[in-house]
């Protein structure tokens, strides 16, 4: 798969606010959500930065963390010192809540960013920016907007090329409502579980079954 010429950053520099405490390493199905996203994108990335936390994140993930430069605008901020710090040009960035992301997916969406300085899934009406590839050639842009206080991500685009992607040529490749599913509330955290374990048990159905080794 595509991604070496391409860093994956996680998102973890969240308040966790909706959830009540802090939900990065909240168990859904046999590891934390973030341990699942980084083990997925190291499947395709060589280079993996962990976008704010605390540095004992890092520690229990043996990955680095970059602190926000320009603090208070959300992923935003994160994504500005990930594309700040990174070996190369070319970011994919997927917040630590999204724990039946695809490496598949981000592949795709790297190869799809060549010669653009944003790579975004659509729908037509709205956005993925957290499942999305940012180039180094953004940081200015975005600098500009945190300073001004513009924290909605997709704001931004307008002044970049952006390769607006169909979802639908995602969905030929994964499930992408399951890949996108984004665990903000105890009830998404509930639905999370629910939705491992039912994996889990079709898996050991089919090895029951002899159908997969
Ligand atoms: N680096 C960085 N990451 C952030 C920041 N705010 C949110 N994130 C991350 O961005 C992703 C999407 O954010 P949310 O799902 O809203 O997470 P959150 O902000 O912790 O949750 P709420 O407080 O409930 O909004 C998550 O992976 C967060 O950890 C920030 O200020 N800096
Ligand atoms: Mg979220």
């Amino acid at each position: 798969m595509a991604g070496n010429e391409a860093t994956g950053v996680i998102l973890a520099g969240g308040k966790s606010r909706r959830m009540g405490s802090d939900k990065t390493f909240m168990e859904v199905g046999r590891a934390g959500m973030i341990q699942i996203v980084a083990a997925e994108l190291q499947k395709v990335f060589e280079e993996i930065l962990i976008a704010g936390g605390s540095e004992e994140t890092g520690r229990r993930l043996g990955l680095t963390v970059v602190a926000d430069l320009i603090p208070g605008g959300g992923p935003l901020s994160g994504i500005h010192a990930a594309l700040t710090a990174s070996a190369h040009d070319k970011c994919l960035v997927v917040p630590c809540d999204m724990p039946f992301l695809k490496a598949e997916l981000a592949a795709l969406m790297v190869g799809l960013a060549q010669g653009y300085e944003v790579a975004v899934p659509t729908d037509g009406v709205y956005f993925q920016p957290l499942f999305a590839v940012y180039d180094k050639s953004c940081i200015k842009v975005i600098e500009q907007a945190l300073r001004a206080g513009r924290y909605k991500v997709v704001d931004f685009y307008p002044q970049v090329r952006v390769n607006y992607v169909n979802d639908k040529l995602l969905g030929e490749l994964a499930d992408t409502g399951r890949a996108f599913f984004n665990v903000n509330t105890p009830k998404d955290l509930h639905q999370a579980r629910v939705m491992a374990g039912i994996t889990e048990k079709k898996r050991e159905k089919k090895i029951a079954e002899n159908t997969v080794s």
